[in-house]
């Protein structure tokens, strides 16, 4: 398991952006995801250690959150302040030096960041922005990734070049995706659902791989998903079958959202 959070709760003004919320999540990419204002920026600042929270606890790879060294966790915000004038290649080569472990060439290679090494972060478009800060947060190598919407503000290369990355890398670093909007990575390995400061849903293993399939729905309300065995069985039984829908990971999204 890649984290575990329990408990965990925050109140700002009287507001509960994280009203007793447990979940966990499994190694490899993982997503959270929620509407506006569901808690997803309070969750990743206490992540950061920006904020503290009121009670709860989180776990990261077995140990309490705040034991990580700098070296092995990083953080790409989706608001950031950057120095105007320092140099992209600068400041990567700058960020593995202070994480003990420079493989800045090698991030720039990976994110495809070549074109823009040499020019000023006030030079950038919009969606090289996003994928310098995104990048920044694997110099390294760290252990986990939080990126808080990594993919606003970038074209679909961009994407695409992201996601490779983080399909190529998922064994030695775990990303957590920190989203409003779900996008469809290849392949992922856990993911949870806010709403309001509370856990909605949170899919893993089978549960998560049992989200392509069917789902058929019989008259007393018993569901079954992806197993014609028990299917037949419950016919036989008496049953009757009243629906047989398509399922995605998507469509049970949009049901939640
Ligand atoms: N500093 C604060 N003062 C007052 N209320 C706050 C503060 N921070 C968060 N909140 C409230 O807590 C709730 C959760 O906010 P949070 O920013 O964590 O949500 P979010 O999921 O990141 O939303 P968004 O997608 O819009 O960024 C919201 O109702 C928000 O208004």
């Amino acid at each position: 398991m890649l984290l575990e959070c329990s408990n965990l709760s925050k109140s700002c003004d009287n507001v509960k952006a994280l009203d007793g919320v447990s979940f966990a999540l499994d190694k490899g990419i993982s997503f959270i995801l929620g509407p506006n204002g569901s808690g997803k920026t309070t969750f990743i600042k206490i992540m950061s250690n920006l904020i503290k929270p009121d009670s709860g606890d989180v776990r990261i790879l077995g140990r309490p959150y705040l034991d990580l060294k700098p070296g092995e966790i990083g953080f790409a915000f989706e608001k950031t302040v950057f120095p105007r004038f320092v140099k992209v290649g600068d400041y990567l080569h700058a960020v593995g030096e202070i994480r003990g472990n420079d493989n800045s060439d090698e991030i720039i290679s990976l994110f495809q960041l070549e074109k823009v090494r040499e020019k000023r972060f006030s030079e950038l478009s919009q969606g090289y922005k996003r994928r310098f800060l995104v990048a920044s947060a694997f110099v390294g190598f760290p252990k986990v990734v939080f990126l808080d919407e990594p993919f606003s503000n970038v074209d679909i290369t961009a994407r695409k070049i992201m996601m490779e990355v983080f399909m190529e890398l998922r064994h030695r670093v775990n990303v957590v995706i920190v989203s409003h909007v779900f996008t469809n990575v290849e392949r992922i390995d856990s993911l949870v659902l806010l709403r309001s400061g509370r856990v909605i849903g949170n899919l893993r293993g089978d549960d998560l791989r049992g989200m392509n399939g069917f789902r058929a729905s019989f008259d007393d309300g018993t569901v079954v998903i992806n197993d014609v065995e028990k299917i037949n069985e419950l016919i036989l039984g008496g049953k009757r079958l009243v629906s047989i829908e398509p399922v995605s990971l998507e469509s049970w999204l949009m049901e939640r959202f």
